[in-house]
């Protein structure tokens, strides 16, 4: 049975990046994905101003919605401080278990931890289940029209807290019109639009951050 792509980049780390070193993982998925095969990680230009936000924010509970192959998870974990930690969510089993080999190739498993299932199962699950009492970042980077009803529920299970920082990719391509539409004309959101680049492509995209105002 042939390989999937997402088990070639991970080949590829494991036979190419440092053991234990996160950020040799993010740069040898970057080279692979620029050089050999596209992935929909969010990349280097825009994985500069993830690192940027997360660094202001400086959170000590983070959450992540669509883990995909790990490499944000790796490129968020590795600015946490000590005893801070990552959710990270992502229901398709084939890229969960990439990930997870991923996360632990790179050293950074005792930050993070993988919760299998949607977003809409998992979310409501995340103080009694997971022990979180509230949410300093989340980032949205998972099926662009869970965006806003994921916004939503995090609300209705009082998840977020005044300031919490939700930063979303891909406000121009694919794109997340409704998500938005919804976050600028809420008066509970403090809206700031980061333009850049598609990963790996000179297509224009952005990503936006919503800071809650409780
Ligand atoms: O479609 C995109 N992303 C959707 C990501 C989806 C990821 O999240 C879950 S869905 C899920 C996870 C958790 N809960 C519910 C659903 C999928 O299994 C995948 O791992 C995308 C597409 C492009 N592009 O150029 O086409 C570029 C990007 O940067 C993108 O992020
Ligand atoms: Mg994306």
């Amino acid at each position: 049975m042939n390989q999937s792509k997402e088990q070639r980049i991970l080949n590829f780390v494991l036979q190419n990046a440092v053991r234990g070193d996160p950020c040799s993982v993010v740069d040898t998925i970057d080279k692979y994905c620029s050089q050999k095969e596209w992935a929909m990680n969010v990349g280097d230009e825009k994985g500069k101003i993830l690192d940027k936000t997360v660094q202001e924010a400086n959170p000590s509970v983070a959450l992540e919605l669509g883990t995909y192959c790990g490499y944000s998870a790796v490129r968020i974990s590795r600015l946490l401080k000590a005893g801070a930690r990552l959710l990270t969510v992502e229901f398709n089993p084939e890229f969960a278990a990439i990930a997870k080999q991923m996360i632990e190739f790179a050293g950074v498993q005792d930050k993070v931890k993988l919760l299998e299932g949607p977003s809409e199962e998992i979310i409501p699950q995340l103080k009694k289940k997971y022990e979180v009492d509230t949410l300093d970042f989340v980032f949205l980077d998972h099926w662009k029209d869970r965006y806003t009803p994921d916004t939503i529920l995090l609300q209705e299970c009082n998840l977020l807290r005044k300031g919490s920082v939700l930063l979303a990719d891909n406000i121009i391509f694919p794109g997340a019109p409704d998500f938005l539409n919804y976050v600028r004309k809420s008066p509970h959101f403090q809206c700031t639009n980061y333009p850049s680049h598609l990963e790996y492509m000179q297509v224009e995209d952005a990503m936006e951050k919503a800071v809650f105002l409780g």
